[in-house]
Order: C-alpha cells, then sequence, then structure tokens
C-alpha cells in the first residue's frame, strides 16, 4: 500500500461490506481535497451594459449547455383547419416571450447571442443550485407528428447527437408522445456507451396554449439534462425522469400519459429534483460513444388473440421477416393444444427467424411456470423478460442489423440485458445494506433502524471513504465498497468523485477500474474540473490517453483558454506542458489573448526546440487523425 496511515483502509473496507469482519481500528479516512483549483473563467460580458445584475466573473456559478433537439410532437402543434399539425419555427419565438423558459435580461447582458452566434439559443433563469442551463435548440424540417416518424427519423436524431456530442453537457429530444417510446427504446440502443443524458420529451397540449404540460416537461428535461450525468436514453413526462426503453403510452387523454410498469422512475421533480441514483444505468466500459444506425426494417410485433388463425401466422413469418416480438397471454403463455400454430413458429425459428416472447400485460415479466408457456420455449422461442413490445421490437432491430454476429451470437445477445431494458435476478448478488457491519455500528450507535436512516448513512459516508481509497489506488477497497453498494459514481461534499481523485493521483490502474464500474469522465466537481482537467493539471499522460479514449474531453470555455496556456508552455520551454494539452485535446494552432499561437511564440523567442516539437505534435495528430492509442494495463495484482 502506497501510504502508510491508510494502512488499514482495506481492513475498513472489508468490515464494511462483511458482518463477521470486525471493524478495524479506525484509521484516518479524511478525503483528498480538490487541489486548489480554480474557479471555472467565465465567458466575456461583451455587450454589457449594467453590472451591477450580472454575476462577476469570478462567479461559481457554472453554465451548462443542452441542446435541443425539436423534431415535432403536439408540444409545438397549432391548429390548422380545425386539427392539431406541427408549426414550423414557431417554437423559439414563443419560448422567448416566457420567462421561465427564457431569461432575456441575462442574454443581453452577457452578450449570449454573440457568444454562441446562433439565433435559436436561449437560457433559462438561474436554478436553485445557482446553474445556468443555456440551450440551443435544433429545429427539423419537416416537423413531423410522430405517427410519421420512420426508422430514418431515429437515425438522424442519432446522427445529430453523434456529431454534436461533444459541445454539449446534454440533449432534449422535444418529440410527439404517440410513438416517443419507440424512439426512446430504439435510441437507448443506437447510443453506445453513452456518457451524457439524452432526454425525450414533449406534451399532450401545445405550449401556445394556456393550459399546457409542454412548459413543465421542457423545463424539467432541460433542468436534468444540464445538471446531472445521467448516462442514459430517458423519457420525461409528469414530473417523472423514467428509463427511456421502460416506457410505454397508457393515456391519449392524461398529461399523466407515460407508465415504466416494471421500474421505478430514475427520477421524481417535486419540491426538489430526487435523482435514483441506485438505479441509473452505468455504461462500466472504456470506449468512446458512438451511434449506430444500422437497424434491420424486417421486424415486426404480433399480437395474439383467441383463434388466431395458422395462416394469419404463416403469412406473418414469410421472409423478409427476420424477427418478430410475438405479444402472449400473462406470463408468456400461448395455446398448448393448437399444434398448427405451434409449428408455424417452430418452422420460422427453425429458419432462423428470431421471436421474442414479450406478454401482453402492462406488468410482469414471462416465464415458463405453465405448460402454455413451455410450448413456446419449445418452439424456439427466446424470453423477453419483463421487456417492453417497443423495447423488444427495436433491439431485435438493433441486433439484426449486427451483420458481424452469427445468428446464435445475435439470440444470445437478445436475451442478454444490454441497456437496462430488461430485468435480471440479482438476488444474492446484492450485499443487503443492513449485512454491513460498519453501517451496523453506526445506526447502533445513533440508533437508527430504517431503510431510508441505513441509505442515508451510507450514501454521506462511503463517497468520501472511496474518494480516500481512490487516493492511496487502493482497489480493494474500493471491491468492498462496491460490494456493499455503494455508487462509485458520487462525489464527496466538493462534487469530486474517486475518479477526479485517481486522475489527479495518475493512479492508472484504478482510473481504469473505475471506468470498468459505471464511473463517468463526465462528472464536475464544485469547480467545474472533470478527472480530464485533474490528469492534465497534474500530468499523467497514461490516465489522460485512457481518459480521452473513453470520451472524455475538454469544455468549450478551456478549449478557448487553451491558446493562451500554450503560449505560456511554449514561452517556458515546457514540453511536457505541451505534450500533455496536446493529448487531452488541445488545438495546437490556436490563438493566445494577443492574437499568437504557441509555434509563433516559440520562433519569435529563438526556441527552436520547442518549433521543432509542436511542429512533430501536429504531424502526429494528423496522421492518426486525432485518435490516441492507450496502451491497457496487464491485468494482475
Ligand atoms: N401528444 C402528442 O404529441 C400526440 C401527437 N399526435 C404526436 O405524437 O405527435
Amino acid at each position: 500500500m502506497a501510504d502508510s496511515s491508510f494502512d488499514n483502509l482495506t481492513s475498513l473496507a472489508r468490515a464494511l461490506s462483511h458482518p463477521k469482519l470486525e471493524l478495524s481500528e479506525p484509521s484516518d479516512v479524511s478525503p483528498t481535497r480538490g487541489a486548489q483549483l480554480q474557479p471555472c473563467r467565465r465567458r466575456k460580458l461583451s455587450s454589457c451594459t449594467s453590472l451591477e445584475s450580472v454575476e462577476p466573473l469570478t462567479s461559481p456559478t457554472a453554465e451548462a449547455r443542452v441542446l435541443v433537439i425539436n423534431t415535432g410532437g403536439t408540444i409545438g402543434m397549432t391548429i390548422h383547419d380545425n386539427v392539431l399539425a406541427p408549426t414550423a419555427n414557431a417554437l423559439v419565438k414563443s419560448l422567448r416571450k416566457l420567462p421561465i423558459l427564457h431569461d432575456a435580461m441575462y442574454a443581453q447582458q452577457t452578450g449570449l447571442y454573440d457568444y454562441y452566434s446562433y439565433e435559436n439559443t436561449l437560457v433559462l433563469p438561474l436554478s436553485k443550485d445557482k446553474k445556468r442551463i443555456v440551450y440551443s435548440i435544433l429545429e427539423y424540417s419537416p416537423l413531423l407528428d410522430s405517427s410519421n416518424m420512420t426508422t430514418d427519423d431515429w437515425g438522424r436524431i442519432g446522427k445529430d447527437i453523434e456529431k454534436n456530442y461533444e459541445n454539449y453537457d446534454g440533449f432534449v429530444i422535444l418529440h410527439g408522445t404517440d410513438t416517443m417510446a419507440y424512439t426512446a427504446s430504439a435510441l437507448s440502443f443506437m447510443c453506445e456507451h453513452l456518457g451524457k443524458p439524452i432526454v425525450l420529451t414533449g406534451s399532450q397540449v401545445p405550449i401556445f396554449e394556456m393550459r399546457n404540460d409542454g412548459r413543465g416537461n421542457l423545463l424539467g428535461a432541460l433542468l436534468i439534462a444540464g445538471q446531472f450525468v445521467i448516462p442514459e436514453v430517458c423519457l420525461y413526462f409528469y414530473n417523472k425522469l423514467h428509463r427511456g426503453n421502460r416506457v410505454t403510452k397508457v393515456d391519449a387523454g392524461s398529461f399523466n400519459a407515460f407508465s415504466s410498469p416494471n421500474l421505478a422512475p430514475l427520477a421524481t421533480a417535486e419540491v426538489d429534483i430526487k435523482i435514483n441514483w441506485d438505479t441509473v444505468w452505468r455504461p462500466n466500459t472504456t470506449a468512446k460513444f458512438q451511434v449506430s444506425t444500422e437497424l434491420n426494417r424486417n421486424v415486426g410485433l404480433l399480437r395474439l388473440f383467441p383463434g388466431i388463425t395458422s395462416a394469419t401466422v404463416k403469412a406473418f413469418l414469410q421472409p423478409p421477416m427476420m424477427g418478430v416480438v410475438l405479444e402472449t397471454y400473462g406470463s408468456g403463455n400461448a395455446p398448448d393444444n393448437r399444434p398448427d400454430l405451434l409449428q408455424e413458429l417452430k418452422k420460422a425459428t427453425d429458419s432462423g427467424v428470431i421471436i421474442i416472447n414479450c406478454t401482453q400485460c402492462l406488468r410482469g415479466t414471462v416465464s415458463t411456470s405453465y405448460a402454455t408457456g413451455m410450448v413456446l420455449m419449445d418452439a424456439g422461442l427466446i424470453a423477453g423478460g419483463d421487456m417492453t413490445p417497443e423495447a423488444a421490437l427495436s433491439k431485435l432491430s438493433y441486433v439484426l442489423a449486427k451483420d458481424k454476429l452469427d445468428l446464435d451470437a445475435k439470440k444470445k445477445l437478445m436475451g442478454r440485458n444490454l441497456r437496462g431494458e430488461m430485468s435480471v435476478d440479482l438476488a444474492g448478488a446484492k450485499l443487503c445494506l443492513s449485512d454491513s457491519r460498519f453501517i451496523q455500528v453506526i445506526a447502533k450507535s445513533l440508533s437508527v433502524s430504517c431503510k431510508e436512516e441505513l441509505e442515508a448513512i451510507r450514501d454521506a459516508l462511503t463517497p468520501p471513504l472511496a474518494c480516500a481509497a481512490a487516493k492511496i489506488g487502493d482497489i480493494e477497497a474500493l471491491q468492498a465498497l462496491k460490494e456493499m453498494g455503494t455508487n462509485l459514481c458520487l462525489g464527496d461534499y466538493d462534487g469530486r468523485t474517486p475518479l477526479h481523485i485517481a486522475a489527479c493521483e495518475g493512479h492508472l490502474k484504478l482510473v481504469e477500474y473505475l471506468l470498468g464500474h459505471g464511473a463517468t469522465v463526465y462528472a464536475k466537481d464544485r469547480y467545474g474540473d472533470t478527472p480530464l482537467c485533474n490528469a492534465v493539471r497534474f500530468r499523467h499522460k497514461e490516465v489522460v490517453k485512457l481518459l480521452r479514449q473513453t470520451g472524455a474531453h475538454f469544455s468549450r470555455e478551456k478549449l478557448e483558454e487553451a491558446g493562451t496556456e500554450l503560449c505560456s508552455l511554449a514561452a517556458t520551454r515546457d514540453l511536457e506542458g505541451l505534450e500533455i494539452w496536446s493529448l487531452a485535446g488541445a488545438d495546437l494552432r490556436k490563438q493566445g489573448y494577443d492574437g499568437q499561437t504557441a509555434i509563433q511564440v516559440a520562433q519569435a523567442v529563438g526556441n527552436k526546440e520547442v518549433v521543432a516539437f509542436l511542429v512533430q505534435l501536429m504531424s502526429n495528430k494528423s496522421k492518426s487523425g486525432g485518435v490516441i492509442e492507450f496502451t491497457a494495463t496487464p491485468s494482475g495484482p
């Protein structure tokens, strides 16, 4: 172990998860502090007229950026010829006039429009957490009633997110409610290694009407997308955030239009916005975000009903059909006294059609408890668990398009939980909170016993402990903390996560471990710094490479500042510094505050070594297309 003052940490962490182990002597586990991090520099107040009402440059107020993609739906519809239809170019104009959705004064005073040079950019009033959410609206043409949406439209949304991924903290998709559950499900599979929130929302009544649900839904979606690193495709409606591939539209006439029957909400927006972090899906990867727009269109949904003819089933399963979601009765049942029907199903699965068994019931899962369920397994169907038909259909479309996989691999993938779309039985895998010896001791001394209080203790104590383990590179301690249900993504009182600390310390293996166990590269501490900023500051080259490989990037502000930083590094002949900023994504051609580039600064002082180094760095970068090679550390003790 690297630091003797933390010698007991592993045993302490072990004691947390194993009731039989005695608690060691308490060790000094004070968490690592943010290492003199500077507040983010705010952008220039270029067209400022009155400084009194503007936050100062050193204000800790953080600005988050959200891209809103407006695809259509009721939220932006008006009545034409007595029917509702989407209206182009009307939404932004209307939002500009709504003070809860646009702070015109702030926008004007801070030169928002000059800075973003984008006329569809708006800004929310200051949030409770002192955050400003700046959002830009990208409006599609034509705007669509979601009944008109096709697979191509999903691809377009996916590509636009991919194109803009590094420029925004989160994404909101405005969409009609009729097929929103399908789009949300499809995007959840198409977005591979997602690290930022994508929130779909819309409304039942147009935002232009006096009484409507559009304003609340859009505001809630923006607040969530801008303030929380929830790496999921979600759906926000009627004060609840749901996992996108778990929802279904259940009501055509109520503001409460969606249900997530088999998974509790990821967040509720009541007096406060409460995130249920234990439910939030974690990517567990060191791979970069990408969107797979390849989808197989030869898929379909078939709902069983009493008396369905085998001719109907046969016709439905004919080529080019490649994947079918069969909506069965109850817990996945079908008639077992209909050999004609079962034979058609068996013929299709034998010929390579993948058929998924999903229940027609709103809630619950398929099983093989009945003979009428077992016959479907015998016919070669794959159990869809508690997936919604919308999720199963889009998953089929996504999996069937994976041309490199053979049929068996595709079937296996269909039975696996890819994005939290189905429940897996974790019985026995998780330690009960009250089993933890550590929590028991604390709970006893505080005389608490209810689950909520135990959870509160865990949530208050474990993030700083995890940070302390990260400080000394103690992976075993982190494992033990994880076993007791600790969320390794949570930050301490300064919002500093174990990944921030490990990045500061340059513990490469631990960084790898954390990324493989749900840590996010997009976490920001209270100073707005990400793990990448920390790794650059403390010059841990391999950590920078790994974080970049996982999709970490500098913010727009940081990239703006990079020119000046590079010039000063060039002036002081700091080759290591230049290299690390370049690895972290800084543009070596970026001008500093006085219009000079790093290379010009080096030339001006006649430093040939720095000039040659910068030229080399630039040519390496253009050869690799900006891709950084990271060599994984060998696994082992
Ligand atoms: N509430 C809505 O958005 C319904 C509309 N027909 C749509 O799906 O576009």
